[in-house]
């Protein structure tokens, strides 16, 4: 499975270790930046991330930045994305379930590195149930 990971700076170091993650577990990464902690914008590393799912040059998506809000937002401009800001794992769990979520948002500094990564593994190894799920997916799409 691909993979396409952006972040601001807020989300810079996290993201390193994300992506540390993922090829540690055998995942593929396309790394989308930004690439340094120098103060960048949000809107654009959400979007990067949000056409690299649409587009299918990766499965899933996953977006940080200081809080995770801003850059969900972003990513959510992309028509078809479906990013879910989480806190938690249950969070993560249920977005995949019932949301069927292609883009995980996290916050930096919102939570730790520990729970980080237990997110992103909940979030890519859940499958979504579909079922009565399915038509309300279909109601976002308009
Ligand atoms: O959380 C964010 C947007 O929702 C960003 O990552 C930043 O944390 C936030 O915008 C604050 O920016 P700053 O330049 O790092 O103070």
């Amino acid at each position: 499975m691909k993979i396409a990971i952006g972040s601001d700076h807020g989300g810079f170091e996290l993201k390193e270790k994300v992506i540390k993650f993922l090829t540690g577990n055998g995942y593929e990464v396309l790394d989308l930046g930004c690439n340094s902690m120098d103060s960048v914008d949000y809107p654009k590393y959400g979007r990067l991330v949000g056409e690299a799912v649409i587009e299918k040059k990766a499965d899933k998506g996953i977006v940080i930045c200081g809080t995770g809000i801003g850059i969900s937002i972003a990513a959510n401009k992309v028509k078809g994305v479906r990013a879910a800001l989480c806190t938690n794992t249950t969070m993560a769990r249920l977005t995949r379930e019932h949301n069927n979520a292609n883009v995980l948002s996290m916050g930096a500094r919102m939570v730790g590195d520990i729970l980080a990564l237990e997110m992103v593994d909940v979030f890519l190894t859940t499958e979504f149930e579909g079922g009565r799920h399915q038509k309300r997916i279909d109601q976002l799409e308009g």
